[in-house]
Formats: structure tokens, C-alpha cells, sequence
């Protein structure tokens, strides 16, 4: 495509399809691209602006030269780059500055939405200063917590501000292009509102901090205030590892895992009364906030000031007894008289460390110990065969529906109420913890630490050390986090386990399995960096989370609004697409506003159809590659489906048939379709994407990477039916297997055989009228008895000596009946030897005792 046309990437359609809408590069004459290496924008600008323009091009690494292009290699983010493109601007202004940068990390690039927003804030910075009046600035940004703000400086220093977004993406992709026309130029500028210190902190905080009366301040925080959001932060449960997850401070202070909330949330939060409290408490300085605001990168100093500030305040709060050394002593009249020292802080905190240490090693055994009579109990139970279920998901939706639906039933609750489930898996874990205190009471070991004797300097070595091997717990847990992710990443990729995952086009599977390949190294390529903790990309995930938040929460509102108040409840399982659209901020944006987008869609793909059939096929061509991204191409019929598919659709209908349900993604989707939670309409829709038919051959690998995390429709999973899959494997896991039940089978039935043989026999001797009955009962239990005896008999199984011909034979060997195994001769004198000797031993000791 691009690579065939000449062009160096195919970001290259991405700004001629800008350009076709907003047309701002033929009125350029001067134009600087940020971030420009390739060089796909710089081909386009110079193929497109006047004779005797100038076009330069910035980027960190060169770019191999283009006829009428002047490069730098420098960092957009630095003074010498903005010298240097004034330099070369000789005093005159630019009309136009571009920016497609994105952040480097390492080899790979990676979607790091701060880093980028920092970088698309740089750019602003220098087109703020090299641009005239009326210029344009044309910048890509990601989607993220941070973007509202961008939007709003954006609007700040130009008049037309349009967001725009692939016409044909349905997908929530975090990458969309911002056109700033029309620059104000003002005289005098705000340096904060290109400072990301500012334009990117928390706008409540922004306001505090900035200190009540100030006009700047209450003007910056007014524009703000609006587009405040309230995030819905309560945790969630568990497989959904991308999303935000915040605890308030109280909950952190009261807890006693503060390692595993550390290692498992992205925030502790001050929101409510008690927390507030808190915030206004001298103890909990500028620097634990800072702490608190991103649990994701704590260093090991943040950690244990986290850790400290938690056991202070725990203190204050009466959670915390100082204990007290006591030391007995008998004064001179006898009397015992006794000393008490007050414990320091750092004593104070070895013993919380201790009793954590105990709590959580105590928690894990007893948890260990209860996961595994529970599975025994379950085997034995499906062994014992009393209702091993067929279909565990099956009894999982009754019992759901039941939750769901059973009207007037207070205790039942919408399985999708995530706040619930949150409040059940935490009261769960108080029951949890209850027993678990009951019986850590039993099994804490004896201190292992206690030194009367230690010296202070120790101790604090000690405590330090302790206070490190906590922190590595977090960054543990962390990891584990993360890593969970990364299963669950892989897992949706798994193109055999994508029972639901969308539909497939025609022809798309080998491309698939191609690019399943790919992406898998490239995961790993990521992951590398992922364990190594770089600290912006855990920022960067964060941030992910942070901006699918607010789509849960978009969503929330935007469902309000509409006329069915039931499906608004459940608006946070929504396709995210429509929430993004939905952002007043697009309204504007080409083929956004007004109508809905499937109206627009609708109607877009019914005329592009329609042209479709009338268009010569070069023109065909160019529409789809001048659209770049934009247009999903459709199938040669013009139609959505072909009848292929349904062969297709058959085969997983059949493998769902036979297998079930058998990822959590199709397993939800399906407790959505049945709750009315969706139509079959909505997931076909969601099965496509903008990138469901991209030609990824020949793309810079930071192009792909950068797609490869968006061409999916991220299925929301819930917590019931990723249990119901681990319910039905467990089940699968008791099963016997096949030959043991055969094997069970065969032995059942020959002992009814042998016991309708006996029966016959005995009702042969009750019916002999020479016999006494005496002799017919004596008969009779002798009967039994053989019966009994041969049911008990071990079947003998013969030893076969493989020898001469013999050996290597398969099959049985000649003139050998019955059950037989072969072996060597010296296992067979070996087992005639310990079978001797057995006898002897049991003679010598009959001998002995009588
Ligand atoms: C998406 S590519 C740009 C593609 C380009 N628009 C084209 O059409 O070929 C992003 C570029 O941003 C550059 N970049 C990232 N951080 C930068 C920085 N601080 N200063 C300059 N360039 C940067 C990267 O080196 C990378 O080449």
C-alpha cells in the first residue's frame, strides 16, 4: 500500500485525509513537522505546498533527505530545537506546525498516552511561538485523563478547534488527530497553560493549591471545573485487570494488607468525610498526597513513607496501641515495681511489620488449606458421582437469573452491578478475615525478630531490610497484576478460544494467525519492559485505565440521558465507541455530531455501497487509500456478509455446541445477550473494527504496535462468568477419566452377571424338593459364599518371560491365556525372591511366637 505507493509510512494517508477535510496545507509556506522521522508527512507537504515553501522537519533520529525538506535531529521538547527551526526560519513566522510524535521506548514504541501529551503540550509550546496569526496546528493526541485538558488549552489560543476521528472506526482507539485553526496569537501568554505541571494536574487539586482568591487560579479551575469528572473508582472485580482501581484512605488505613492494597491499587483517594479528615492531617504531608495519587510508581522511599504515614495514623486513630516495654523490677522494700518505655516509632513499626508478616503468612496457609479441602470435596463429590453438573454454566445462569430477576427480592442483585459485587467480595473478605484472624490467632508462629538484646542501630538495619522485602511484596504484586494482564491479553488472542470473538472475514484467518505471531513477540518485546517497572509505563497504563473510567462513567451519562432508564444501568458493559463519539468535545467533528453514529454509519455504508458499484475500480483504489484509516473496506459485493460466513458461523456454532462456552469474553457476552443486556445486532457490530482488514505487511513496527492494541474490541468480562468457566473446569478436572470409567463400568457389570448367575443357582437348589431346608440354606450360603470369594479373588495376572523369538513381540504371546505381562527374567526371579522371603519372615515369625 503506502510502501508501494512511495510513501514512507502510512501515516502518510492519515494527514492527506486531515487535509482533505480541514485543507490547510496548499495555503501553507511555511510548515514544521514535529516528530516527523520517516518522513511520510514531510512527503506530503512538500508534494502538496507551493514552489519556494519551506518545510522543516524535527525528529531524535535523522530522516533520509526529501527533495525540498530541511531536517533536524533534535528533541521537540528541548530550547535548542525551537533555536534551531527559528534559525532556519530566518525571522518569518510558520502557517502551519504538525505533530505526529510519539514517545520512543526503546526499540519498541509504545502507546504511552502521557508521554505523548507531554510531547503533544511541547509541540503546542513551539507552535505557540513560531506561528502567525491565523496559522494552523495539526497534533495527534491519545485519549486519556489528561485530553479534556488538552482540548481545553487548544481552545484557548485558536478559534477552530476540531477533534477527528476515522469516519469508519467503530473502535475506541486512543489515537485521534486535533486540527487547531485559526491561532489567536495572543500578546502575552499564561506560561502554566503549557506547562504540563498545570494543564495535567487534578483540577481539584489545581484550585487548592493555587490558594482561594487568586483570579488566575479560580479562572483556571472555573474553565476546568466543568469538565470535572467524578470518577467511578470503586475497584473491580477480578479479570479486569486494565481497569482504575482506587481505595479510599480510610479503607487503606483501616486495612491490614496495606502490601497487597499497595500492589493492587492505582490510587487511595480522599473523598469522603473521614477521608477528608485525613487529608487535613499535619502527618499527611505534600509528599504522601503526591504518593497517593499513583500507587503504580512508588519508589522504595515513597513506599515506606506510605507504609509510615498509614501506621501513624493508625495510631492516631486508636487502631494502633503503642506498647509498652514493661519491665518488672522489686524496689528495696520488696514492693515490684514496674517501668514502662514507651515504644519509638521505628520499634512501633517493626511490630506492625511482624504482625503483618504473621497475619498475611497465617492468611495464606489457611486460605491454602481451605482452597484445598474445598477441591477435595468437590472431587469426591463428583467422583461419588452425586450431580457432577454437565454444564456448570448452565446452573450458574439459573442462579443468575434468579439474582437478576426475581422482582420484590431485596437480597438478589443485578450481576452486573459492579458496586455491588464490589461490597460482596468485600464483605466476603471480612467473613474471610474473621476466620482467618480466628485461626492466624492459633497458628501465628513466636516472633522471629524479638532480640531484648539488639542494639538500636540493628534494629533500624533490620526494620529497613524488612521494610525493603515489603517492598519488593508490592512490586511483586504489581507485577503479578500486570502480568495477569498480559495472560489475558494473550488469551484474547488465542485465536482458538475466540469463540465469540467477532466475526471473521473472509480470508482473514491466515492473516490472523500471521499476526498472532507477531504480536506475541512484540508482546514480549513490551513485557520486557513492563517487569522492569519503567516507570512511565506504568504511568502509562494508569493512564489507560484512567481514560477507560471515564468511559465507564461517560457512558453512565450519556445512557441517562436516553429514554431507557434500565439499559442506562447497565451502560458500563457498552461498547465504549459510542461514549467517545458521544463526548460533546466532537461535536463539530466531520461525521460525529447531529446523528447517531450508526445512523451515520448506516446510511454512510448504504451510499458508499451504492457508489461503490459505479466506480471504476482505480478510483475504487484511491478512495481507500487516500481515506487511509478511514475507510473499512467492504466486502466485493458491497455487502456486510457473505454467505461463507455462515459455513463459518456454523462450524463455531458446533464447537460451542460440543464445548460450551470456553473464554470469559464469550462467556459474558453471552449472559449480556441473554439478560437483554445487548442485541445479537450490537455484538456483530462490535465484531468489526477499523482495523479488522488492515494490510499490516511492510508498517514501521512503531505504526503497528501502536494498532495492534486497538484493532480489538475489548469485550467487558464479568466476574460471574469467568466463574462459571472456572466452576465448569473444575468440574471437568473431577471427571474420572475414560478408562478409569470404563474400566468401573466393566467391573459393575460383571458382578451383576455373576449375581443373577447365583441367584439362578439358588432358586434351582430352593426348588429341589429332596433336600431339606437345612441343606437348601447350607446351599444357599455356600453359594454366597463362592460368589463373595470370587468377587474378592484377584485376578491373576501372569508373569510372561519375553524371551529369544519372543522378546520384542507385540501382541499377546502364543499359548499364554488370560491376563499376562510381559517382563525380563530377572524380574520375575525377583519377585518369586520377594515373595519368599514375605513367606519365611511370616513362618519365622509363627515359630517364634508359638
Ligand atoms: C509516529 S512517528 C512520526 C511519523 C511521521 N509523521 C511520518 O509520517 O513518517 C513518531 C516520531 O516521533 C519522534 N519523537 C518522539 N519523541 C520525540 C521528541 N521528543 N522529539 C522529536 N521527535 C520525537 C519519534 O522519533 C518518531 O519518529
Amino acid at each position: 500500500m503506502a510502501k508501494d505507493r512511495g510513501y514512507r509510512s502510512r501515516a502518510y494517508f492519515k494527514l492527506a485525509e486531515l487535509n482533505k477535510r480541514f485543507n490547510f496545507i496548499e495555503k501553507s509556506r511555511i510548515a514544521v513537522d514535529l516528530g516527523a522521522a520517516p518522513g511520510s508527512w514531510l512527503q506530503n507537504l512538500s508534494s502538496s505546498m507551493p514552489h519556494g515553501s519551506l518545510i522543516i522537519g524535527v525528529d531524535l533520529v535523522p530522516i533520509v533527505p526529501i527533495p525540498r525538506v530541511t531536517t533536524f535531529v533534535a528533541d521537540l521538547t528541548t530550547q535548542h530545537c525551537k533555536q534551531l527551526i527559528t534559525n532556519e526560519m530566518k525571522g518569518n513566522l510558520a502557517d502551519l506546525v504538525v505533530h505526529d510524535g510519539a514517545p520512543n521506548v526503546g526499540a519498541a514504541w509504545l502507546q504511552d498516552a502521557f508521554a505523548q501529551n507531554e510531547l503533544v503540550l511541547a509541540s503546542l509550546k513551539i507552535a505557540a511561538e513560531i506561528l502567525e496569526k491565523g496559522g494552523t496546528f495539526v497534533t495527534k493526541v491519545f485519549r486519556s485523563k489528561d485530553y479534556n485538558n488538552l482540548m481545553w488549552v487548544f481552545n484557548q489560543l485558536f478559534k477552530n478547534v476540531n477533534a477527528t476521528k476515522p469516519n469508519s472506526s467503530r473502535l475506541v482507539s486512543a489515537e485521534l488527530f486535533v486540527v487547531c485553526q485559526d491561532f489567536i496569537a495572543p500578546q502575552k501568554l499564561d506560561p502554566r497553560f503549557l506547562d504540563p505541571k498545570y494543564v495535567f494536574k487534578d483540577i481539584a487539586a489545581l484550585a487548592s493549591d493555587s490558594g482561594k482568591g487568586s483570579a488566575a487560579a479560580n479562572a483556571h479551575a472555573n474553565v476546568f471545573m466543568p469538565e470535572k469528572k467524578t470518577r467511578k473508582r470503586e475497584g473491580y472485580e477480578e479479570g479486569n485487570y486494565l481497569q482504575f482501581k482506587a481505595i479510599s484512605a480510610t479503607d487503606f488505613i483501616e486495612s491490614t494488607e496495606p502490601v497487597t492494597i499497595l500492589g493492587t491499587h492505582n490510587a487511595i483517594t480522599f473523598k469522603s468525610k473521614e477521608d477528608k479528615k485525613l487529608l487535613k492531617n499535619e502527618d499527611t504531608t505534600d509528599d504522601i498526597k503526591a504518593n497517593c495519587e499513583d500507587l503504580k510508581v512508588l519508589g522504595k522511599k515513597e513506599f515506606k513513607q506510605l507504609m509510615k504515614w498509614r501506621l501513624i495514623i493508625r495510631e492516631e486513630m486508636g487502631l494502633e496501641v503503642r506498647k509498652k516495654d514493661i519491665k518488672e523490677d522489686v524496689d528495696d522494700a520488696g514492693q515490684s515495681k514496674v517501668e514502662e518505655h514507651p515504644m519509638n516509632q521505628d520499634e512501633q513499626i517493626a511490630e506492625e511489620i511482624e504482625r503483618i508478616e504473621n497475619e498475611d503468612s497465617a492468611r495464606a496457609r489457611k486460605e491454602r488449606r481451605r482452597r484445598n479441602e474445598k477441591r477435595a470435596r468437590e472431587v469426591q463429590r463428583m467422583q461419588l458421582k452425586m450431580g457432577a453438573p454437565l454444564d456448570i454454566g448452565l446452573e450458574q445462569d439459573e442462579q443468575l437469573q434468579d439474582d437478576v430477576y426475581l422482582p420484590g427480592n431485596k437480597s438478589k442483585q443485578d450481576m452486573f452491578d459492579l458496586k455491588h459485587s464490589q461490597k460482596h467480595i468485600k464483605g466476603r473478605n471480612l467473613d474471610e478475615m474473621d476466620e482467618d484472624d480466628a485461626s492466624s490467632e492459633e497458628e501465628i508462629e513466636a516472633p522471629k525478630f524479638e532480640d531484648a538484646y539488639e542494639d538500636e542501630e540493628d534494629k533500624v538495619v533490620r526494620l529497613e531490610s524488612q521494610m525493603d522485602g515489603m517492598y519488593e511484596k508490592y512490586q511483586e504484586k504489581l507485577q503479578d497484576r500486570d502480568r495477569k494482564h498480559q495472560v489475558k491479553e494473550a488469551r484474547r488472542k488465542d485465536k482458538n478460544r475466540e469463540a465469540w470473538g467477532g466475526i471473521p472475514r473472509r480470508g482473514d484467518d491466515d492473516d490472523e494467525d500471521d499476526d498472532d505471531e507477531e504480536n506475541e513477540e512484540e508482546e514480549e518485546e513490551e513485557s520486557e519492559g513492563e517487569h522492569g517497572y519503567d516507570a512511565k509505563e506504568k504511568r502509562s497504563m494508569q493512564l489507560d485505565q484512567d481514560s477507560s473510567d471515564e468511559e465507564e462513567e461517560n457512558a453512565g451519562k450519556s445512557k441517562k440521558s436516553t429514554k431507557k432508564p434500565k439499559k442506562a444501568d447497565n451502560a458500563q458493559d457498552e461498547a465504549a465507541a459510542s461514549v467517545w463519539f458521544g463526548n460533546p468535545l466532537f461535536n463539530g467533528a466531520d461525521g460525529i455530531d447531529e446523528e447517531s453514529e450508526e445512523e451515520e454509519d448506516d446510511k454512510q455504508s448504504e451510499d458508499e455501497s451504492m457508489e461503490e458499484d459505479e466506480k471504476p475500480q482505480q478510483d475504487k483504489e484511491e478512495d481507500e487509500e487516500s481515506d487511509g484509516f478511514e475507510v473499512v473496506p467492504q466486502e466485493d459485493d458491497g455487502q456486510m456478509w457473505d454467505v461463507d460466513d455462515e459455513d463459518q458461523d456454523a462450524v463455531r456454532q458446533k464447537r460451542i455446541e460440543d464445548t460450551g462456552l470456553i473464554t470469559e469474553e464469550a462467556m459474558s457476552m453471552a449472559y449480556r445477550l441473554k439478560n437483554g443486556m445487548t442485541t445479537k445486532q450490537q455484538l456483530i457490530d462490535d465484531g468489526f473494527n477499523k482495523n479488522a482488514t488492515n494490510d499490516r505487511e511492510n508498517l514501521p513496527d512503531w505504526f503497528t504496535s501502536d494498532e495492534r492494541k486497538n484493532y480489538k474490541v475489548h469485550v467487558p468480562i464479568t466476574k460471574e462468568a469467568v466463574d462459571a468457566l472456572k466452576a465448569r473446569q473444575r468440574a471437568i478436572d473431577a471427571r474420572p477419566i475414560k478408562k478409569l470409567a470404563e474400566a468401573k463400568a466393566k467391573k459393575k457389570y460383571k458382578a451383576t452377571k455373576a449375581a443373577e448367575k447365583a441367584a439362578a443357582k439358588a432358586e434351582t437348589v430352593m426348588e429341589n424338593q429332596e433336600l431339606t431346608e437345612k441343606e437348601k440354606a447350607m446351599g444357599v450360603q455356600k453359594m454366597i459364599n463362592k460368589t463373595k470369594a470370587n468377587a474378592n479373588k484377584k485376578r491373576e495376572v501372569k508373569l510372561v518371560v519375553a524371551k529369544g523369538a519372543a522378546k520384542g513381540v507385540k501382541g499377546r504371546p502364543k499359548g499364554v491365556s488370560g491376563r499376562y505381562r510381559m517382563v525380563d527374567r530377572r524380574f520375575k526371579t525377583d519377585i518369586r525372591g520377594m515373595r519368599n522371603a514375605k513367606r519365611r519372615a511370616v513362618n519365622n515369625k509363627k515359630r517364634r511366637n508359638g
